[in-house]
């Protein structure tokens, strides 16, 4: 359950990247601190702040320049990677193309998802067949951006086995059938800065939503605050900027299978500042083919009441995906 937190807290994870590959890691001290500050985290905000986390600075920065730089190009350039139904929905997406709750958003981005192959998934993956599409320039584009991916994943199965372990499971637990072939998806979002002249109908860059997998991981500017996250009481809570850290999320799946114990938190984007802004959001998503129900472990947790959600993991995908391009 979310409660009125003013504050987002500040995670050191570096314990927990250190030994999280060791199974038995639940027996190490520093470890158990981690995990304990991850669960009042995940009960109390559903978001907060993660450092220690080892991924390079220099890379981190270098994804945000060169989204910054792509959103730069002409119009006419950005449109070679344009995303289209037959591409799988992979590429750009124009100013208030996507959709939140019907109205559209103060935002262009690029989608990418982890590959999906031709009938891997049968038809519940057709729709996102296709080749993620990379732009010609900046040139180190596609080469910073994959070694990204695969740092945050590392990261992110890291911090799942840490909540595994804070629900009471075993370290493993959100692996082999449920995430341990795990699905993911990168956007790269540019929100326009505000002009004094543009008196927009519409400021918001991305509407109120929550995340709809495991955990996100938010890279953003370091100079704006944008990201807002809804407490109890409805007040509107920043996620300011903290340099090398990133602010991390729960989305709708972890919510399922903890059985509302750690909440996916509602958030939306304005930016207020004259300046441009990007975000490079990393999503850690299940197996795309899994079906998640509450957990018998959190079940019993929450005194036997269990929640009535459940989904197959893609299916939630492909149905946000078809409902991001209309009105
Ligand atoms: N992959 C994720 N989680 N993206 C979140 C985007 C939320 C906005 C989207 N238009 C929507 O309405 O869901
Ligand atoms: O721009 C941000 O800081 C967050 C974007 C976001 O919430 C999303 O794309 O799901
Ligand atoms: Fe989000």
């Amino acid at each position: 359950m979310t409660t009125d937190f003013k504050s987002i807290p500040i995670i050191d994870v570096g314990p927990l990247v250190a030994k999280g590959d060791d199974l038995k890691m639940g027996q190490d001290a520093d470890v158990r601190e981690v995990v304990k500050q991850l669960d009042q985290a995940c009960r109390e905000t559903g978001f907060f702040y993660v450092k220690g986390h080892g991924v390079p600075e220099s890379l981190i920065n270098e994804v945000k320049d060169v989204t910054h730089k792509f959103f730069n190009l002409p119009y006419d350039e950005k449109l070679k990677i344009k995303m289209t139904p037959s591409r799988g929905y992979r590429g750009y997406q124009k100013l208030k193309e996507n959709i939140t709750k019907g109205v559209p958003d103060l935002q262009e981005a690029i989608d990418y998802y982890r590959e999906v192959k031709r009938g891997m998934y049968g038809s519940l993956g057709e729709i996102l067949e296709g080749c993620n599409l990379w732009p010609q320039d900046p040139t180190n584009f596609k080469a910073s951006m994959e070694e990204y991916v695969r740092l945050c994943t590392d990261l992110s199965r890291k911090i799942m086995r840490g909540i595994a372990l804070a629900l009471g499971g075993s370290a493993d637990e959100f692996e082999g059938e449920k995430g341990g072939d795990p699905f993911w998806v990168m956007r790269l979002i540019g929100y326009p800065g505000k002009s004094p002249t543009n008196g927009q109908d519409n400021d918001i860059g991305c509407g109120i939503h929550t995340d709809y997998g495991l955990l996100t991981l938010i890279n953003q500017d370091d100079d704006i605050t944008a990201l807002e996250v809804k407490n109890l009481s409805g007040e509107w809570i920043p996620a300011t900027p903290i340099p090398g850290t990133f602010v991390c999320n729960i989305g709708d799946m972890l919510k399922i299978w903890s059985n509302g114990l750690y909440e996916a938190t509602l958030h939306r984007v304005i930016n207020n500042s004259p300046k441009y802004r990007v975000c490079v959001a990393y999503f850690y998503e299940p197996n795309f083919d899994t079906l998640v129900e509450p957990l018998e472990m959190c079940v019993e947790k929450s005194g036997g009441t269990r929640l009535k959600e459940r989904a197959v993991y893609g299916q939630h995908l492909v149905n946000k995906v078809k409902s991001n391009f209309v009105m």
